[in-house]
């Protein structure tokens, strides 16, 4: 079957450093997928390099088999690769309901009433200030305005970081309702609690290598092993 994303040996260099030195994933239609590893093993630099905001100097991305390895960033993200970067990139001074207005894409399956669906704390706040959102908001906020462009894969760089408990609860639901709404997720995430509670398969990646794999149960089967690559209990 034809993965939703398939990256392929990625090799990624900043400088005259090689970072990615042949990283390999797969996610299929329908799922959840992790890619996990300590600081600096290469977690945000494997998605800059599928969405081409940095150049991979060699290996392959294809989205739904097609090829887009080394494109442009503009042209990726219109095919369909969306990242949700860390830093959450929102407009601190338009309100929630013109940040998302702003994000719609023509063709895309997503209407408004789809977001709010998912995320009905945005529709109770659809008139605040995009810079007046508590933290969890600002990242739902977020992975609404990149489900407007109507992405065929959405990337998650550490959603549920630096948030409280109750917030994390609720993108996880959030994440869970994505999917099933058909948008398959590779999710960047130290909290292997939410890993856990979301992922089909785990990649582990260690300096800018995949050193693990491991689907749901293996992975709850076997704490020893992340716990020897991540330095920490599953
Ligand atoms: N812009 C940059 N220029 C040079 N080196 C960089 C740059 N960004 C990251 N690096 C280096 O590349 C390596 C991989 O970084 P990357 O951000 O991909 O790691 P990560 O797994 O996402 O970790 P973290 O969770 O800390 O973000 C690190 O050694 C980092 O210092």
């Amino acid at each position: 079957m034809t993965a939703a994303l398939r990256i392929t040996d990625l090799q990624s260099y900043y400088g005259k450093s090689h970072i990615l030195q042949g990283v390999s994933l797969e996610l299929g239609e329908g799922e959840i997928v992790t890619l996990l590893g300590r600081n600096g093993a290469g977690k945000s630099t494997t998605l800059k390099s599928a969405v081409g905001a940095l150049t991979p100097r060699s290996g392959r991305v294809e989205l739904s088999g097609r090829d887009v390895t080394g494109q442009p960033a503009h042209r990726i993200a219109s095919a369909g690769l969306s990242l949700v970067p860390e830093d959450r990139g929102i407009f601190q001074l338009l309100t929630v309901e013109e940040n998302l207005r702003i994000a719609v894409r023509r063709g895309s399956p997503w209407a408004m009433s789809d977001i709010y669906r998912i995320f009905p704390r945005l529709e109770e706040r659809r008139r605040n200030g995009g810079g007046k959102l508590s933290g969890g908001e600002q990242q739902m906020l977020s992975i609404a305005r990149a489900l407007l462009g109507g992405p065929k894969v959405l990337m998650l760089d550490e959603p549920v970081e630096g948030l409280a408990p109750i917030i994390v609860e609720e993108i996880v639901d959030q994440i869970r309702l994505i999917r099933d709404a058909g948008v398959p997720i590779l999710l960047v995430e130290q909290n292997l609690a939410v890993c856990r509670a979301l992922a089909d398969r785990h990649y582990i990646l260690e300096m800018g290598r995949i050193v693990h794999v491991a689907d749901a149960a293996g992975f709850a089967r076997d704490p020893a092993t992340i716990d020897r690559y991540l330095g920490v209990s599953a």
